[in-house]
């Protein structure tokens, strides 16, 4: 018997929540926007292979696969309990480009311990889980943030609290709205990406920010759509983040006249998304930035809703 977990690609920060608010990506026609990890029962005590369309990106070695990590750490939560993990294979579909903004290091991280868990019996509770991915996020970008591995392990937009043993908690997203992703074929590193904005801001952008995220959150709860889009605005990175990103600003003006609530950038970047009502629109907007906005065969554009689901795991 072997499982595997599908984990999504997500929206780091949404423009107005700098590491705590993030959101679940599922493209409307099916596609699939995430990595795979399955975990089959094995001889020997670990071994990984890779395959995917981004497989040939991943570091050569196993050992420097955050997939190891993963599996480490997962061994080591569970002899806590004094449990050890059983001899295991595991394999990792590679779907997201690295660098991309899209959360593939935290959909990897996501669908291993996902994967790892389902064929553990669900050995660990969810926010065990939940506080190990954070962990295994840190590793990689320098800090630990949550707002790309909570929506993918839990689905939907999700809210940091990291307050009083509550991690995440959901926020209800707008039925109505398209998100078009738009991943440009080009990398960045997170961790640079985080490097280049100030240690301090002034008191007028922390202002800025606070009242916005509230105004978003409150929004979202209250049903307002339109409010909600119109602070969906970034001070904290996107000033400073724009500039790596080649094609940013025409992208958003075009976006802005052809009927876009609004553009922001996906996590670190260079992807983008642009939030939209209509459906049609919306395709002529993922056509707009196909033509105009990637730059190489590597890149992609999906128009997507909220993934209201999160991690899935099935047998295989
Ligand atoms: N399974 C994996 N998926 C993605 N990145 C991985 C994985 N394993 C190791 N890495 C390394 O982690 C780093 C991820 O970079 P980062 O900019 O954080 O990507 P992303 O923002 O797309 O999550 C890269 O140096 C990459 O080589
Ligand atoms: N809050 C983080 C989000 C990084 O997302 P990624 O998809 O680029 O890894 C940040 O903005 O640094």
């Amino acid at each position: 018997m072997a499982v595997v977990a599908y984990a999504p690609a997500s929206i780091g920060n949404v423009s107005v929540g700098f590491d705590v608010l993030g959101a679940a990506l599922a493209p409307i026609d099916g596609a699939l926007l995430g990595d795979r990890v399955e975990v089959h029962e094995a001889e020997q005590a670990f071994s990984l292979s890779c395959r995917g369309r981004f497989a040939h990106k991943l570091p050569a070695e196993a050992e420097k696969n955050i997939v190891y990590d993963c599996y480490l750490g997962y061994a080591a939560a569970l002899q806590l309990r004094g449990r050890t993990v059983r001899p295991l294979h595991m394999v990792l579909e590679k779907n997201l480009p690295i660098g991309s903004g899209l959360g593939s290091s935290a959909s990897s991280i996501v669908a291993a311990l996902e994967a790892l868990n389902a064929f553990h019996d669900y050995a660990l509770s969810k926010d065990e889980q939940l506080l190990l991915m954070g962990e295994l996020e840190g590793k990689i970008s320098g800090s630990v943030h949550y707002d790309n591995v909570a929506p993918c392990y839990l689905g939907g937009i999700q809210l940091m609290i990291e307050e009083e043993g509550v991690i995440s908690q959901a926020v209800p997203d707008v039925e109505s709205w398209y998100w078009v992703s738009c991943y440009p074929g080009i990398s960045i590193s997170t961790a640079e990406a985080r490097a280049i904005l100030p240690a301090q801001y002034r008191r007028s952008d922390c202002l800025t920010y606070g009242r916005r995220l509230a105004a978003f959150i409150h929004a979202s709860h209250t049903g307002q759509a339109e409010l909600a889009a119109a602070v969906l605005k970034d001070v904290i990175a996107e000033p400073y983040r724009q500039a790596l990103i080649p094609g940013f600003n025409e992208a958003r003006q075009h976006a802005a006249i052809s009927g876009a609530l609004a553009t922001g950038i996906s996590g670190s970047g260079p992807s983008i998304f642009v939030v939209m009502t209509d459906k049609q629109q919306a395709l002529r907007m993922k056509e707009w930035l196909e033509a105009n906005f990637i730059q190489n065969q590597d890149g992609f554009c999906h128009v997507c809703r909220i993934d209201r689901q999160g991690t899935t795991v099935t047998s295989i």
